[in-house]
């Protein structure tokens, strides 16, 4: 399990996020949605300790994040962030084996069990035939499998993902979170695409202005009355036999999509 339970967080004196709390229980995956600036990035570098709350605390199975060293950290926790990759001349391999980082020491060579932890992750993420690659020559969706083979490699339970889909057309989009979901790790992934959030997430947390207005099941959540005032567009939505579907228009004039001013 992993939460943050009445997280605030300010940049310098901005408050972005206020008093937020979000739980993914073992083995769920959980949507953090919500407009640009909503504070989703931000609430999941607390999740991992790369952001210090000034209120409230994150923990991950009931251990507060900050009391770990991150190493410890790193055996717990695995993360595909959204910064770009540098263009370091390492094959898909070599990358997938950074992710053993936790689980040597610093001047030990890799052993057989990281190789075999390496291969294990690459196999699971369908990118075995990618092992002896130039990472960086790979395609969006490609680099984003072999990322998740590093986190995997990284044996850690908990799994947090910032926009895995962001650059991936749709084929991608949606084998990337079919392979997530088959992961069965406990997953929070901050997703725009509301479709996609209701069709790979058990539950979701949508974020305004830095504060959850709404928590639940994708049933619960997507509804239009909730979704309309966030993001100021008209929603329409279907019932699919497997999966509820948005369709989204701007407001036509006169139509009042307005968020109520933060108080
Ligand atoms: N390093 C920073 N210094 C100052 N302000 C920041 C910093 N990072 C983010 N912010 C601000 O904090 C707020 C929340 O940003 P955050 O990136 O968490 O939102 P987000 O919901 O992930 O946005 P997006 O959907 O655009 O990625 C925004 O107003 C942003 O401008």
């Amino acid at each position: 399990m992993i939460s943050a339970r009445n997280v605030s967080f300010a940049y310098n004196e901005e408050l972005v996020l206020d008093q937020v709390t979000v739980t993914a229980e073992q083995g769920r995956t959980v949507g953090l949605i919500g407009p640009n600036g909503s504070g989703k990035t931000t609430l999941l570098r607390t999740l991992y300790a790369a952001l210090k709350p000034r209120a409230g605390q994150s923990e991950v199975d009931d251990v507060p994040v900050a009391r770990l060293r991150p190493v410890e950290l790193a055996k717990r926790i695995a993360v595909v962030a959204q910064e770009g990759t540098p263009e370091l001349p390492l094959t898909v391999t070599d990358m997938v084996l950074l992710g053993r980082a936790p689980r040597r020491s610093m001047f030990q060579s890799y052993t057989k069990e990281d190789h075999r932890q390496a291969a294990s992750a690459l196999r699971r993420v369908g990118a075995r035939d990618l092992a002896e690659r130039s990472f960086s020559t790979l395609s969006g969706g490609e680099k984003q499998r072999v990322l998740i083979a590093r986190a995997l490699a990284q044996e850690a339970n908990h799994l947090l993902l910032d926009e895995p889909t962001n650059h991936l057309d749709i084929r991608y989009q949606h084998e990337i979170l079919t392979l997530v979901r088959s992961l069965s790790i406990t997953t929070v992934v901050v997703l725009h695409d509301l479709n996609l959030a209701a069709r790979y997430c058990d539950r979701l947390v949508l974020l305004d202005r830095g504060r959850v207005v709404s928590a639940g099941t994708p049933d619960e959540v997507l509804r239009p009355e909730v979704i309309e005032p966030v993001y100021r567009v008209s929603v329409q939505r279907l019932e699919e036999p497997d999966c509820i579907q948005l369709i989204f228009r701007p407001p036509s004039s006169g139509e009042s999509t307005d968020a109520p001013e933060a108080s």
